[in-house]
Formats: C-alpha cells, structure tokens, sequence
C-alpha cells in the first residue's frame, strides 16, 4: 500500500486548475461543527492551478501552495505565548495528512500542550479557492496559523463633558463581543474577501513604505446601502479579523467607535473643537507604530453632511466647520501606516463629496438576495436545533442543513423549488426564504424569534410546525412594512 506522501505524488499538480475567480462565493456556517478531516485518497480533487489564466500566480499563492489562514483562538485561561501556541499548532499541522475545508479542527487529545491552551482550531477562506464542497488536499495548502487570545474587557467609554454623551467607545481586539461577527455575516458577492484583501494591501503598501504621493490610498472604507443590511457589524466585523491575521506585525489593536452625534456640542460653535478634539486622541494611539487603530464613524453623512447643502442656507454654518474638521484631520491621519476609517451611511447623497472621494472603497451593501434569505434562516434554524429549542429534521441527522449553493447543484440549477431531489424541509425554509423580499437582514435574524413566539405550543420542539409558522410570519411581517 501506498504512503499518503506517494499518493500525493501521483496526482499530477500542473495539471489541475481551479480559477480563484470562478470559484463561487459562499459564507461558511461550519463553525459550530467539525471539518470533515476525509482520508485524501477518497478525495476527488478539483482541478488545482499552479497559476492564473494569464500566468501571474494567484494572491495567495506560495512556494507552489495555496495559503490557507488557520486561526486558533487560545482559552480565556492559558497564559502561553502565542508564538508557542502558533508553533505547536504548525506541527500539528504537519503531521496530519488532512484535507482543508472550512471549518473547525479537531485538536488531538494526546497533544497536552494543545489541550490545555486551545479552545479552537479553524480553517478559514478555503472557499476563495475552491468551488462549493470541494476541498484543498494537504499537500496543496501552506497554512498560515494565527493565534490569538480574546479580550473580554468590554468598551471603554470616553465620557464626553458637561453631561454630554461620550463621543467615542473603545474596544480592545480581538474582542470577545465580536467573536463569530465575521462568520455570521452573509453576503452574494464576495463583499467580505474584497474588504479583506483591500486592508491587506493596504497595510502592505504602508508596511513597505509605497510613497503616498505616487500610489494614493487614504485607508478609508465607506460602506452604503439601506438600513440593517449588516454594515456597521461588517466594520467591527472586519477590524476584528485584522487584528487576529495582523497580530504579528501589530500586537496591539483597538477600535474606536465615534458617537457622531456626541460631536454636535450644545455649543454648536465647539463641534469643530470636538471633532479636533477626538482626531487629536486617535493620533496619540497611532504615533505608537505596534498599536493598528480601527476608526469607525456611523452614519457618516451626519458628520460629513453635504457642505452644498449649507452653503445653499438650509444647513447651519457649524455642520461646514465640522465637516472641514473632520476631512482636516482624516488628511493628518493619512501619514500613519497603522491606522483604518471604517465608515457607513444610508444616505450616500447627503455625504459631501469631498469625503465621498478620499473613501478608497465605496462598497454597496444591498438587502439579501434569495440565496442570502436562505442562508440566514438556516443559520438561525441550524441555532435553535442545536440548542434543543426544536428537535432535528426526521431523517437527517446532519449537523448542518443544505447550503443553497449545494441544493442548486443538485437540482441543477433549475427551479429547486420544485425538484424531487430537494428534502421537503429545504423546501419549506425556501418557501420561507421567498416570503421574506424586502426584509432587511436585521428583520430576517428577528425572524426565528417571532415565530417561536406565535406557536401555539411554545414547548413543542415539531421543526415542521416551527417552519410553516415561520412562513406565516414572515408574511405577517412583510405585510406590515410601511408602504
Ligand atoms: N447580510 C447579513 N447576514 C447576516 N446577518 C445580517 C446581515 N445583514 C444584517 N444582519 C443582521 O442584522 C444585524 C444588524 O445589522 P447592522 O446594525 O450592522 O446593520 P446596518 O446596515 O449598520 O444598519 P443601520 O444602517 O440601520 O445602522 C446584524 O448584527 C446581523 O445580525
């Protein structure tokens, strides 16, 4: 019988080919389940590529080898190192001939030190490279470990004078709060690997001291569209996954979250101070070249109000004075390397335009497609079944329900609605899916709530019954928007 090692060499690598850019885009929900960990000679492999089509190798491609981010979230209670814990992860690594999918890690029982300072092992962004249920064998994957330990001190709050309200939070990265943030965010268009390969060249272009004046990038990221799609926990969201793929280069990482309304003082002639007044704090932690500094401004138009507007007399003449602050001091931040503005709003046409053209990343985030709906409410059924709150689908003992992407492939892409090979509880959370257009993701995670609320027997745990209510419901609620 063959080794793995020399079953590896006969698979033919060159040959392969997998297009990153073809490769279809889904967020994963594994996270509260185990990788399979599938012995590789089982494996069908998707065609890997050594290359793209036009033979530039792809982004996160090394040594011949597809990187590949583990991050290992360390007990509350260890006090190891995290250069410990990355090594004695990287061997366990090495050891194991298995295939890498998204997902958690199982950490081996005999290994002592893992046991006592691990409290999970995941794979992260495989998807990028593969296409839907597909895999990476091990021998294609140079993973990239990155520990790190959760800080569970909660904001800090800056109070703000006289009884006004506090103008910023801070919080220190990562944090426990946002912890599974990123996971549990869903979107169609590959909106969240875009974010993170932009702040990653971003912080590489600083890193390497790229001259500002020959290739601009200001470091700012707005993000617009209607409310409760998701973007103001897409920031925090994505300053947390920074902070833990960054923690080498930056030990230390903080978020401050403005309060821009704080920032219109009674006095309404001090709010240019005030604003001054925060940027001044932001630039004491980025002169500190280990600290990465996350800044977010929500509601950004509220700050950064059209200055058209008031010229025009329907504004008052501070909201100008806030606004020159504000784009004043995001220019001085733009010297430091270690610092982000993340920024949202839901009325891009109120902000003025001069901010509008310093964001380098002006990202839509639009209401959730059909795919998005169903994704959402299988996390939230996928939830409620592994907390016991409804029992299991007859017949299928699986951890986690059918991915949309995975009933389409089935169904061949035709009507999954209608298909025989489509189980009839799919069926129902598509039905539920399709009720629920025009819902916000906010609505769509309420949802589950509402509906549990409405059963006649809130101790029945029938997952049938819970659906169709859940179906009822979301009609409920769609015919209770406003007009
Ligand atoms: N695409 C999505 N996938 C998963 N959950 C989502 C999505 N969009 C919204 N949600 C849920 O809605 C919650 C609220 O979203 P959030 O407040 O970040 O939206 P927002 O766009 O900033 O809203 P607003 O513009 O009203 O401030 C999120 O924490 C998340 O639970």
């Amino acid at each position: 019988m063959s080794t793995p090692m020399e079953i590896a060499e006969q698979i033919p690598m060159v040959e392969h080919t997998i297009h990153p850019q073809n490769a279809s885009m889904e967020v994963s929900h594994k996270n509260s389940c185990e990788a399979t960990i599938i012995p590789h000679q089982t494996l069908v492999a998707e065609p890997i590529a050594t290359t793209t089509t036009d033979n530039t190798p792809p982004p996160c491609f090394n040594d011949n080898k597809f990187l590949v981010s583990v991050e290992v979230c360390l007990k509350p209670s260890s006090t190891a190192r995290l250069e410990e814990v990355q090594r004695a992860v990287e061997r366990m690594l090495e050891k194991r001939s298995m295939s890498y999918v998204d997902g958690l890690v199982r950490i081996p029982e005999d290994d002592l030190f893992l046991v006592e300072n691990v409290q999970r092992i995941c794979i992260c962004d495989t998807e990028e490279w593969v296409k839907n249920n597909d895999v990476l064998l091990f021998w294609q994957v140079k993973p990239v470990v990155h520990a790190f330990q959760l800080t569970e001190e909660g904001p800090c709050e800056e109070l703000g004078a006289d009884g006004q309200p506090a103008s910023f939070n801070e919080w220190i990265l990562p944090a426990k709060e946002f912890d599974g943030l990123w996971e549990s965010l869903i979107y169609e268009s590959g909106l969240k690997q875009q974010l993170l390969r932009y702040a990653a060249t971003a912080l590489l272009f600083t890193q390497k001291g790229v001259n500002p004046n020959l290739v601009s990038c200001n470091r700012i990221i707005l993000l617009h569209g209607p409310p409760g799609t998701g973007k103001t926990s897409l920031c925090k969201a994505l300053a947390q996954k920074l902070s833990i793929r960054f923690n080498s280069r930056y030990p230390h990482c903080q978020l401050i979250e403005v309060n821009a309304h704080s920032l219109f003082s009674k006095w309404f002639s001090e709010s240019g101070k005030l604003v001054a007044k925060l940027f001044q704090k932001i630039q004491e932690m980025v002169e500190e070249d280990n600290n990465l500094v996350f800044v977010l401004i929500d509601e950004v138009e509220s700050l950064a109000a059209a200055r058209k507007a008031a010229l025009s007399g329907s504004e008052p003449s501070d909201s100008i004075r806030v606004v020159n602050a504000l784009l004043t001091q995001m220019d001085k931040l733009k010297s430091a390397p270690n610092v982000i503005i993340l920024t949202t709003s839901n009325i891009t046409t109120a902000i003025d335009v001069a901010f509008v053209d310093r964001a380098d990343i002006k990202a839509y985030v639009g209401p959730p497609t059909l795919h998005v709906r169903y994704e959402i409410l299988r996390s939230c059924v996928e939830e409620l079944i592994c907390k016991g709150i409804i029992s299991s689908f007859q017949g299928y003992d699986g951890l986690s329900l059918p991915s949309f992407s995975s009933l389409k492939e089935k169904a061949n892409a035709t009507e999954i609605h209608d298909t025989d090979t489509v189980p009839w509880f799919c069926k129902q959370l598509i039905e539920a899916a399709k009720a629920c257009e025009g819902l916000s993701g906010r609505s769509l995670r309420k949802l589950p709530f509402l509906a549990h609320s409405a059963l006649s027997d809130p101790y029945s745990h029938d997952p049938s019954n819970f659906l169709c209510t859940m179906i009822e419901t979301a009609k409920r609620e769609m015919s209770e928007l406003p007009q």
